[in-house]
């Protein structure tokens, strides 16, 4: 219980930031920020947010209203309160058993269609998914980009499988609209990131041409309370191995959990490690939702509110810490999957993260895998490693051993020249204290402070994403979120360490990579998280 673990300040959280998009659906001419201005600080936001954490709310209640949200969320429910034969018929597109079995629980019955032409397309059970040996405890719907001149044969080729209007009416029409919604948002987002990264128009161009044909994933998930004593999770610890996630969930808090590998990002904890058998618990959770000093928490769960003990603590490693990420309104979270480790070289990581669902409702989430294209080579951007040989290193570098800097205030509210100068300053301020580690402050150039003309031109590149954005954005609201109006980023807490590269990651062409990776876990014992 909460009790038992002691309250120590270095386990003081805000929350991950939150960033809004709309300044780069709606830029305006900003005499503070200068040309682009809102946008640059949009693009600094997410680069900060990747370096330190992989994971950030995405406020995109300029482009979604809630109540198109929550909509996701009741057919959801209504599909899986469908009786359980019902359920089944979907993703069942052979019923003559030619694809051997499912992995499954014995403590189940046994499927009457004991069979799916793709397993990764359609209806998947409770606890037939398993993530690290365990069976997770959910059910799930999942729908693919369609394939052009499909071989049924092959893994993720198979037709997706709608429930259909007379079983959940509009559901196919609500998650279509979603599904082009999410797209368009992705590569806005790309757009923006790839300004983050200080990348020229002709870069942009070939990262853009990498995701235009987008092979997403859209996957609706039922959690049931999490059963005591249950050998598992509602979804185990896992990384998304793709390109963005954007995740819808209901309001249900202490659900979702991020892994934090290391002290450096933590408020107030900048030097005091953290002891690794107080790291999971109440203390991040209930610090998670507090943003300026508000709590935005949505309720206790009932039940076991927050009592995680019989938990496994040091699942992602001993020396860091999940936080509870929950749900906010007008936001979805994102995070980078494994394809931006690689673009980036390791600069953005891929960042664990679970569910642990012990309230007493029924959750549901909604992510939508916003993904490259199944033939897109991807190869470490020349911008990411240009970032690296200019000594721009993220918080994940932090070593014990390393001193390292922490930028404590860095709202980007101004322009992201500040963030710069501000970095400078701070790398010379180490220099003075005559750190043996520090690089030469000079070359602390960031992404951000790429010349105007390049960071324009560069945008000008994705004038068709605008486009189509305006086309399918009917629904557009002028509105800010009340929680976070004038704020695209209310915390980025950025710890820099000199450079350090590793290794340089492999390439991988993505389609090859997700057959490996997921489609052909089919059978294995392996399940899609894996
Ligand atoms: O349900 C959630 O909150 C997260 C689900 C998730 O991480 C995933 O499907 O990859
Ligand atoms: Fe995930």
């Amino acid at each position: 219980m909460s009790s038992s673990v002691p309250s120590s300040p270095s386990l003081k959280l805000r929350s991950l930031p939150i960033i809004d998009i709309s300044p780069w659906i709606h830029p305006v001419e900003d005499h503070h920020r200068g040309h682009n201005g809102g946008r640059r600080s949009t693009s600094a936001a997410l680069h900060a947010a990747c370096l330190t954490y992989g994971f950030f709310y995405l406020d995109i209640s300029s482009y979604a209203s809630q109540e198109e949200m929550d909509e996701l969320a009741s057919f959801a429910r209504q599909f899986f309160a469908l009786p359980q034969d019902e359920k089944e018929k979907l993703g069942l597109a052979n019923q003559d058993g030619a694809r051997g079995t499912h992995v499954h629980d014995p403590g189940l019955p046994v499927s009457p269609h004991f069979c799916n032409i793709d397993p990764n397309i359609g209806y998947q059970r409770l606890r037939e998914n398993v993530t690290n040996n365990k069976a997770d405890n959910h059910e799930g719907l999942d729908f693919y980009a369609p394939v052009a001149n499909p071989d049924k044969t092959k893994p993720l080729q198979g037709e997706n499988q709608w429930p259909s209007d007379d079983v959940v009416p509009g559901f196919q029409d609500k998650y279509s609209r979603w599904i082009e919604k999410m797209k368009v948002l992705g590569m806005i987002v790309m757009e923006a990131m790839s300004v983050g990264l200080g990348m020229t128009q002709e870069e942009c161009d070939d990262l853009k041409s990498k995701v235009d044909d987008s092979f997403w994933v859209m996957r609706v998930i039922g959690y049931p309370p999490l059963p005591n004593n249950y050998d598992g999770y509602s979804c185990g610890a896992h990384k998304d191995y793709g390109c963005l996630t954007f995740l819808y969930t209901d309001p249900t808090p202490n659900a979702l959990e991020v892994f934090l590998p290391q002290h450096g990002i933590l408020d107030d904890a900048a030097t005091t490690p953290i002891p690794s058998s107080a790291a999971v618990g109440l203390a991040p959770s209930a610090a998670s939702a507090l943003i300026n000093g508000n709590d935005y928490r949505l309720g206790k769960s009932a039940g076991l509110d927050g009592d995680k003990s019989e938990i496994p603590k040091d699942e992602g490693g001993k020396n860091g810490v999940w936080i509870n990420v929950d749900p906010l309104p007008g936001c979805v979270v994102c995070n980078v999957g494994e394809m931006w480790e690689i673009w980036t070289n390791g600069l953005y990581k891929s960042t664990l993260h679970r569910v642990i669902h012990r309230g007493s409702n029924y959750r549901v989430s909604t992510p939508f895998f916003f993904e490259p294209n199944f033939n897109a080579h991807v190869v470490p951007l020349p911008a990411a490693l240009r970032l690296q040989k200019d000594s721009i290193q993220p918080a994940y570098a932090y070593t014990p051993h390393t001193p390292h800097i922490t930028l404590p205030h860095c709202h980007h509210e101004g322009p992201a020249e500040t963030l710069t100068q501000r970095l400078k300053e701070v790398i010379a301020e180490q220099k003075g204290r005559s750190s043996p580690v520090m690089s030469d402050a000079s070359s602390a150039s960031h992404a951000m402070s790429e010349d105007d003309a390049d960071s324009d031109k560069a945008t000008a590149g994705w004038t068709s994403v605008r486009s189509s954005l305006s086309a399918s954005s009917g629904d557009l609201r002028s509105s800010h979120s009340p929680f976070h109006s004038h704020t695209p980023l209310t915390h980025a807490h950025t710890a820099y360490t000199p450079l350090s590269v590793e290794r340089r990651y492999d390439p991988v062409v993505y389609g090859e990579f997700l057959l490996k990776k997921v489609a052909n876990n089919f059978g294995t014992g392996k399940g899609k998280y894996d």
